[in-house]
Formats: C-alpha cells, structure tokens, sequence
C-alpha cells in the first residue's frame, strides 16, 4: 500500500465529517451565509500569509533542484493565485486589502500555522510535507464533492468561483504532486517515523475541520 493510501485511511473519519460540516454544506447548496463566508475569507487571508511560508520552507529543505523549483511555484502560486480569489471576493464585498492583512487571526488559526510552522523549522522535509498536505489534499476532496453532489454550485454567484477553483483538475494536480512526492519519499522508512508522520497528518486533518467549525461559529478570542 502506498503511503498517501494510508494517510487517507487514517484520516476518513475527519474528512468525512468535514465533509458534512454545515459550513461546507452550506457552500454547495448555496445558502450559507454570506457573513460567514465574509469571516472565513478575512480569516484565511491571513493563513495564507504564513502557510505560503511553508513553501519556502520546503525549498530550504528539498534536496533537489526540481523539488526547490516547485515548491517556490507554489509559493508564488499561493500569493498570486489563490490570494487572488480572496482579494477578489473581499473587493466585492468592499473590503480593503488593508483590511484582509490587519484580520487578527483567531485561537484556532493561531493554533494550526503555529503547529505547521513548527514542524517546518524543526522537522524533516517528509515530516513538513505531511503537515501541510492535508491543507491542499482536503480542498481537493471538498471541491469535488461539491462539483459533484450539488447541482449549480459551481456556478453560484457567490461560492461558485471557490467551488471551481478547487475542483479543477489544475489545482488536482498541485496537490497530487505533493502526494507522489511524499509517497516517493517515504519509501522504505522505517515504521516509527511514518507514524510520526500520520500523526503530523491527522493533526492538521483536525485543524482544517476546526478552521471551518471556528469561521462557522465565530471562533474569537474571549476579549
Ligand atoms: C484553512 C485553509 N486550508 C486549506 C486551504 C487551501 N490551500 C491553502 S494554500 C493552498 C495551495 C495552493 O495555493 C491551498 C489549496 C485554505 N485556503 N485554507
């Protein structure tokens, strides 16, 4: 069994539940408030900012130049493309550029760049890419389902661009790249460090349905 098989055994349960997550439901069938999505897109402004470092993380640690380049894409790719869509939606709701990169990120949010940015600086390249894997892998999944099982979300005045974005074969490839690699990579490792990393991977896999739950449910610091 490959690697990636594994991890996507292990996380079912989460990814299932995300799935059903209201927030993410209410992306498909399209009623999902629109203050909600407002808050998410504020709030995911500003993971970006430090997730994209996590890109520039994994060229520091790629031991070949083929990886080093592809990771400085996606870096590049982040901050250009999939900040776009944000400042783009922000625009429409006259939300400033100013105003997305002031949003003080939440307890949760705070939480899981931190614990990424952690195993970035500390970790091995294997153990910074199952970090951050669930983060695009996930998207992935939900954008797929949504094109699938919801008639017309990919065309929704408002969360259709989010929806076809993250459905799209262009963004399945990113993310299936980091599969490969990670399952290239983890070849014939030892047992106790592939548990490190499904560990790594079920962690974040719990911070993404928590970064939902918190932007559905407000998820501010108490003052
Ligand atoms: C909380 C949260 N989790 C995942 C993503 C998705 N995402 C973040 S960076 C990246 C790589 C391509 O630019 C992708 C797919 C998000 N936006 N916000």
């Amino acid at each position: 069994m490959k690697f990636s098989e594994r991890l996507f055994q292990k996380v079912s349960d989460i990814w299932e539940k995300t799935h059903q997550h209201p927030f993410v439901v209410g992306m498909g069938k399209g009623d999902l408030p629109v203050e909600s999505f407002i808050r998410y897109m504020k709030q995911d402004y500003v993971f970006l900012i430090d997730y994209s470092k996590l890109f520039a993380f994994g060229t520091v640690k790629a031991r070949d130049i083929e990886t080093m380049a592809a990771f400085a894409k996606l870096l590049h790719e982040t901050l250009h493309g999939e900040m776009d869509l944000h400042r783009q939606y922000a625009e429409r709701f006259g939300i400033t550029n100013e105003q997305l990169e002031e949003t003080k990120p939440t307890p949760i949010n705070l939480a899981y760049t931190r614990y990424m940015l952690n195993v970035a600086q500390n970790g091995s390249l294997e153990e910074l890419i199952s970090a951050l894997l669930p983060c695009m892998w996930s998207y992935w999944e939900i954008g797929k389902v949504l094109a699938r099982d919801y008639q017309g979300a990919s065309s929704h005045y408002l969360y259709g661009e989010w929806v076809t974005m993250y459905s799209s074969d262009e963004f399945g490839s990113l993310a299936e790249w980091l599969i490969n690699l990670l399952d290239q990579l983890t070849e014939g490792k030892p047992e106790w460090e592939l548990t490190i990393l499904e560990e790594h991977f079920l962690t974040t896999s719990r911070f993404e349905y928590m970064f939902w739950d918190m932007v559905y449910q407000g998820g501010e610091w108490p003052v």
